[in-house]
């Protein structure tokens, strides 16, 4: 069939029904103005001069549904796309109404338990982990400031090395709100015998939490070499030790060492959940092979290793 054929042959009548221009079989493209007076009307509604094969006019009539439901496809997608975005949207809803609803239940009730990080070992550090530690830091002061019972968060001996590298990546700190950044060692703003030095290597275990005592945590990342120091300051100076209960809840490996923002998180979930292995789960990464006592099984169930604990800059000890 000639170009010709096609192109005086139906014409789909309506406006904005046909394209004015319609391609025919080889692709040539003819104008169908001028055929205007000569067109007469098939039975189909497809109006033509001469006689098309059975495929034009099959072709055709597709041509003109198709343009004839374009409103309506343009119609269905528009649809579809705000049935998605309702859905989405009444998704975020729920989650956020879930908690939401939690926030404006359970208001926040400052505790007064104080919780120290001692930067005392800043010496003892290369700059690679004083800034693990500045990282474990506002890991701290983030979570108290989101925390439903924030503690009374103190930075102690604060200066060195520590406080050049905030300077210098964290200009903010100086505006950090409800934390007292001091440089004073905690001995000198805290009665001896409020405070208790959590410590690993204390023969002590903690049961429950004395809020109105003032909890210290070694702000340091040593990766064990300085095993026991901070032991041993507690000892001589001759104030409380204690460690986490870890060892009743938890399956262990010889260390039980954490970094200093899983101890903090762990105080701030124990004050929360009141329950030391809610506490622990809830901060311990499961990837650091925490394994419930009881629970572990052979070799999955190795915990808190050194080595994963320094896969994360903040997790690591
Ligand atoms: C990475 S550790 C430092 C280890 C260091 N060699 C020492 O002797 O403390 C950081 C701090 O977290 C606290 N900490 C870590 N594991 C603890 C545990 N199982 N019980 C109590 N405190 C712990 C300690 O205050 C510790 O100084």
């Amino acid at each position: 069939m000639s170009s010709e054929t096609l192109t005086e042959s139906p014409e789909v009548p309506t406006e904005n029904t046909m394209p004015p221009d319609i391609p025919d079989v080889e692709g040539k493209v003819k104008s169908s103005d001028s055929q205007v007076d000569r067109q007469v009307e098939g039975s189909d509604g497809v109006e033509c001069l001469e006689p098309l094969s059975k495929r034009q006019r099959k072709k055709l009539l597709k041509q003109k549904q198709w343009e004839e439901q374009k409103d309506l496809r343009r119609q269905k997608r528009k649809e579809k796309r705000q049935k998605r975005k309702l859905e989405r949207q009444s998704k975020l809803d729920s989650n956020n109404e879930g908690s939401g609803r939690k926030r404006m239940r359970r208001e926040v009730v400052p505790s007064t338990l104080r919780l120290i990080v001692d930067c005392s070992f800043d010496d003892l550090m290369v700059l690679k982990d004083v800034k693990k530690l500045h990282k474990q830091i506002q890991r701290c002061y983030a979570e108290n400031r989101k925390a439903f019972h924030p503690v009374q968060f103190y930075l102690t001996s604060h200066g060195g090395q520590l406080k050049s590298n905030m300077n210098e990546n964290d200009k903010g700190w100086v505006n950090w709100k409800d934390i007292q950044i001091r440089t004073e060692h905690y001995s000198e703003l805290i009665k001896k015998e409020d405070l208790v030095y959590l410590t690993s290597d204390s023969p002590d275990v903690l049961s429950e939490l004395d809020e109105k005592k003032a909890y210290v945590i070694g702000g340091l990342v040593d990766h064990n070499h300085h095993k026991g120091i901070t032991y041993k300051k507690a000892v001589e100076q001759g104030i409380g030790h204690a460690q986490l209960p870890l060892g009743n809840f938890v399956k262990m490996n010889s260390r039980k060492v954490l970094a200093v923002n899983h101890v903090f998180e762990i105080i701030l979930a124990y004050l929360e959940k009141r329950d030391w292995k809610e506490a622990f789960f809830s901060v311990l990464p499961q990837r650091k092979g925490a394994v419930p006592l009881g629970e572990a099984n052979n070799s999955s169930a190795h915990a808190l290793s050194e080595k994963e604990g320094e896969d994360n800059d903040s997790d690591s000890n």
